[in-house]
């Protein structure tokens, strides 16, 4: 079968630079960064702290505009936040008074100042899909960091997002929690198939979650300093990482994180 390169990126990132006025003066965060992320892809992406990776998804969010190049969705140019893209950040946010059904739907009432039924039975299933049944009418307050970290996912997930860009979710979790919701995010990713650019600074949970991985390198003027294919089949398993080229990828990645090699 003929394979169709002429297909647009869900993401592209060209010639990306982000010039920051600080009181030291001019820091130049970001430089030439260049990459396309493909339709149902799912990317991590990692590199030194400090590096620009929290930049570059808030560019794509459009959040932050570019100093200098072009950040496109779809083929389109990223001007202003789109409705076609899905955020998780670090720690949810949750309304403490709120249920948790109404803190999946909080995004569409502040939008559109109501809520459909329709958008109601979405949060619904949805809540379902992140394993959290049952307990749309908790309050967020008697959720553990884990769970309410799942009503964040559904809570980006509700407008059906194509893509979702997800800023360190799990790095507030225990390191049990953590391993847990990444094979939980893994079975969402396979049943919706969305685009995902996900931020870590775990090798480990990267490998397991990504079909690619970006490295970036060292700031200042940080740009894609490797572009990684993660070559275990899905869905993948504490077993996956016992496939020796899994093994060499980890390796790898700790090298040049880890000795500072990325430039
Ligand atoms: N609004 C801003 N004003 C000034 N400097 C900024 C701003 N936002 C980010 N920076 C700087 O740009 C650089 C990249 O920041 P960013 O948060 O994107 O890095 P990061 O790789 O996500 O960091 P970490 O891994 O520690 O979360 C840092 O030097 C940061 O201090």
């Amino acid at each position: 079968m003929a394979v169709n390169t002429n297909v647009t990126p869900a993401i592209q990132f060209t010639d990306v630079e982000m010039t920051f006025d600080t009181r030291a003066g001019e820091l130049i965060a970001l430089q030439h960064v260049n990459l396309a992320i493909n339709d149902h892809e799912f990317i991590a992406v990692l590199g030194p702290s400090g590096c620009g990776k929290s930049t570059l998804m808030r560019i794509v969010a459009g959040l932050l505009k570019p100093s200098a190049g072009t950040v496109s969705v779809h083929g389109e140019n990223v001007v202003e936040p789109r409705d076609d893209i899905g955020i998780v950040f670090q720690k949810p946010t949750l309304l403490p008074w709120a249920t948790l059904e109404d803190n999946v739907v909080f995004p569409m009432k502040h939008k559109f100042g109501r809520v459909t039924q329709e958008q109601r039975e979405r949060a619904h299933e949805l809540l379902k899909l992140v394993g959290l049944a049952s307990l749309e009418n908790r309050r967020p307050g008697r959720l553990s960091g884990g769970m309410q970290q799942r009503v964040g996912i559904a809570r980006a997930l509700l407008h059906n997002p194509d893509i979702l860009l997800m800023d360190e979710p799990f790095s507030a979790l225990d390191a049990l929690t953590r391993e847990e919701m990444g094979y939980e995010l893994q079975n969402i990713w396979q049943e919706h198939r969305k685009t995902v650019m996900f931020i870590t600074h775990s090798i480990v949970e990267a490998v397991l979650l990504a079909d690619r991985i970006i490295v970036m390198s060292h700031g200042p003027g940080a740009h894609v300093a490797e572009d990684l294919r993660v070559p275990a089949p899905r869905p993948r398993t504490g077993d996956s990482m016992r496939l020796s080229e899994m093994q060499d990828l980890v390796s790898h990645l700790r090298d040049i994180l880890m000795t500072k090699k990325v430039a």
